[in-house]
């Protein structure tokens, strides 16, 4: 599918509409968050795609949105940058009413929706210049600078002179994000970002992304991928079906399941016995092991001190650990479904 790069270009080319940057509030001014969504619905027809979807993605945050193919994540970014309208409910980007301000808000947004739309018969750099050059805010005697430093950015000087046809995908996935990155944004939202690339180009627009977000860049990027929202988010929103099922701090997220406690024994039932006595919930033996839900912190309890009843009640303890609990953990605690990761 043809992709699309959305900044300068698909603002507006007559700066009609367009309002002072300064309107939009910086610094000091911060808006809380970046993003701010109210009971956003989008309909297909009989199909809803995006389903009362109530979103908060606070500044300097990287967001993860989360979810199965088909969950709604494109369509929630689609009405985000005022591509479409909403069916239903409202959505705030910089803290401006979408689609209404699109041509105010989107100059400050960097996005990569559906990988870049790029001429292949062009070099990496003449990309870059024709896109800043569809910019009408973007001065054309400081573009060349621009265009070097975005390239520097994403490590593509070398392969600058290259047509982009001659790219690999995660090489034109990197001239993308340079493309989102030639003037200063306040949000950079990102479609799928590692979608199709190899380990290593995921690690490195991974740790681009981390770099941006150090520098104050909030970052919005949607992932079928768990592992990825752990590695770089720090929040996360999980969609499925159209819905949101949960959002917040991806620690708590992780958190909220918490790791299973698992003791290796010959001696199941006194092991599960004293386990219980000591508040251990949720507890199923099986043949050498027996697994329960630690007492929470409140309880008091530690974990030593239940190895020690344990041992102090002769129970010969081969094994003794909780299980750490990830992201998938909680998908599956809270949707009781595993994650379908196909595509
Ligand atoms: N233009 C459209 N017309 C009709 N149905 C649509 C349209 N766009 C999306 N849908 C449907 O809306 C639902 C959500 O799709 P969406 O593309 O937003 O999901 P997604 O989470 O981004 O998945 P993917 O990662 O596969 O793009 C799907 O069932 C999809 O078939």
């Amino acid at each position: 599918m043809p992709g699309r790069y959305l900044g300068p270009a698909v603002t507006t080319s007559s700066g009609e509409g367009k309002v002072p940057s300064t309107s939009i509030s910086t610094g000091g001014m911060a808006t809380e968050s970046v993003i701010e969504t109210d009971t956003l619905t989008k309909r297909y027809g009989k199909q809803l795609a995006v389903d009362q979807l109530s979103l908060t993605v606070p500044a300097g945050s990287v967001f993860g949105f989360l979810g199965p193919n088909g969950s709604g994540k494109t369509t929630t970014i689609r009405m985000l940058m005022g591509l479409i309208e909403p069916t239903s409910g409202r959505a705030r980007v910089l803290g401006r009413p979408m689609p209404r301000d699109t041509r105010s808000v989107l100059p400050h947004v960097g996005a990569l929706i559906e990988g870049p739309a790029l001429y292949g018969f062009l070099s990496g750099r003449d990309n870059l210049l024709r896109y800043d050059a569809a910019d009408p805010t973007a001065d054309p005697r400081t573009r060349r600078a621009r265009a070097e430093s975005a390239l520097d950015r994403v490590g593509l000087t070398a392969a600058a002179g290259k047509k982009a046809k001659a790219y690999s995908l995660g090489m034109k996935q990197r001239l993308g994000l340079a493309a989102a990155l030639l003037q200063p944004r306040r949000l950079l939202v990102l479609d799928e970002p590692t979608n199709g690339l190899d380990p290593q180009g995921m690690r490195e627009i991974r740790a681009l992304i981390r770099e941006l977000a150090s520098e104050g860049t909030t970052v919005f990027l949607s992932s079928h991928l768990l592992d990825e929202i752990e590695q770089v988010c720090t929040h996360a929103a999980v969609m499925a079906q159209g819905r949101l099922i949960t959002q917040g701090p991806v620690a708590e997220l992780a958190a909220g399941a918490r790791g299973r406690l698992v003791v290796t024994t010959p001696d199941t039932g006194d092991a599960a016995r004293v386990l219980k006595e000591l508040g251990v919930t949720d507890l199923v033996v099986t043949e050498d092991r027996v697994t329960g839900e630690p007492p929470g912190a409140e309880t008091g309890m530690d974990l030593a001190e239940l190895n020690a009843a344990l041992v102090g009640a002769g129970v010969r303890v081969r094994g003794f650990g909780v299980e750490r609990a990830s992201l998938e953990d909680a998908f599956v605690a809270l949707t009781g479904e595993g994650f379908d990761v196909a595509g």
